[in-house]
């Protein structure tokens, strides 16, 4: 069985990278349109109520825009916009965070393709939270960077262009009302919103998200092994994700030539008297950050096998 896929916002940084994975996919036949009619209102409500698939890969606005014009019963949707992701009509993407999860978005209509960052954070901190090694109500933080093109378009032309070239490093969300915290606290299920600092090195991709832990004096925190064992024994089987064993590499990199990649590999580092954490989460914003992460649901989606595609 085939079934037709109209990627919308096609021409931008996801949308390329899925229709990249999707190559070559027997299983999918791509709707696609004319680079004069991509931004057409009835080529695309057109294509969005033939579709069996709709991937949106569009900014907010035009992300609800696109499924406010979706009025066929029988067309599913992925968003990979942020329009969705709090939404209780919308099942959540990320399909390994929660038991269950998984099975909700192969019967999911409407499914919400989770951010970059909160991939990172909700990977390492929800099920910590759900199995009540730390607390639900601690105010924590989370320090992330990403690769440059975790900002679209518009950020790869700042950072590939003379005007940005002096950028090493650049930290944003100085208001600390960052997009992506309402859907880290309320998918860890959180009772404060975690203190987020997010920024961008000159890589292309990549991405690392961590959250330190002061476990000596959080209520009911538990040791790095324990906190490592829940990990490993909450993603055991996946092949998306890794729990690693090491206790303390020497370092953990982002290359400016890093690979595409759409795994996801978390870390528990502890100091060596346990008083202190340090979780942390790498992967690739544009892989299990966004255009994997999609590729992904729409394999659990269509009932086929969710590696196929991936680049793991
Ligand atoms: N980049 C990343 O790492 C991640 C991105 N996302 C999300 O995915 C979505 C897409 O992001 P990204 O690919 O980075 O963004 P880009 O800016 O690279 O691409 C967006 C695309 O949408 C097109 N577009 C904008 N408005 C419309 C419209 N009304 N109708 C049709 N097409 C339209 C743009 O057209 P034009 O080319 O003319 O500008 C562009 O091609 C965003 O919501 C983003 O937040 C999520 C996770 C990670
Ligand atoms: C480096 C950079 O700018 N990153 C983007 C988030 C990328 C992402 O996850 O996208 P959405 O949540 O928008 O879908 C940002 O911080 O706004």
């Amino acid at each position: 069985m085939t079934h037709s896929v109209f990627i919308d916002g096609a021409a931008g940084t996801t949308g390329l990278e899925i229709a990249d994975r999707l190559a070559g996919r027997s299983e999918f036949s791509l709707i696609t349109l004319d680079e004069d009619k991509r931004k057409d209102f009835e080529a695309r409500r057109q294509a969005l109520n033939d579709a069996d698939f709709v991937i949106l890969c569009l900014p907010d606005d035009a992300a609800k825009e696109a499924v406010a014009m979706t009025n066929s019963a029988k067309t599913r949707i992925i968003d990979a916009s942020t329009a969705h992701r709090v939404d209780q009509n919308w099942t959540y993407g990320f399909p390994e965070y929660r038991k269950g999860q998984h099975e909700r978005i192969a019967s999911a209509r409407l499914v919400s393709n989770p951010g970059c960052y909160p991939t990172g954070f909700l990977g390492l901190v929800a099920p910590l939270v759900a199995a009540g090694l730390i607390p639900e109500d601690w105010p924590y933080t989370v320090n992330a960077v990403s690769g440059y093109s975790g900002g679209g378009k518009a950020l790869i032309e700042r950072f590939e262009s003379s005007d940005g070239a002096d950028i090493g490093f650049r930290t944003y969300g100085l208001d600390l009302s960052h997009k992506h915290v309402p859907e880290m606290q309320t998918h860890a299920g959180l009772g404060l919103a975690p203190i987020f600092s997010p920024a961008v090195v000159r890589a292309f991709r990549g991405m690392m998200v961590e959250v330190p832990l002061p476990i000596s004096v959080m209520p009911g925190s538990d040791s790095p092994e324990e906190m490592r064992a829940c990990l490993a024994n909450h993603y055991a089987g996946s092949p998306v994700v890794t729990v690693h064993e090491q206790l303390a590499p020497s370092e953990l990199l982002i290359l400016n030539t890093q690979e595409p990649s759409d795994r996801l590999d978390l870390y528990v580092l502890g100091s060596p008297d346990n008083t202190q954490v340090r979780l942390m989460a790498m992967l690739d914003n544009l892989g299990k950050g966004a255009s994997g992460a999609a590729v992904q649901n729409l394999n659990i989606m269509a009932g086929l096998d969710e590696t196929a595609g991936l680049r793991l």
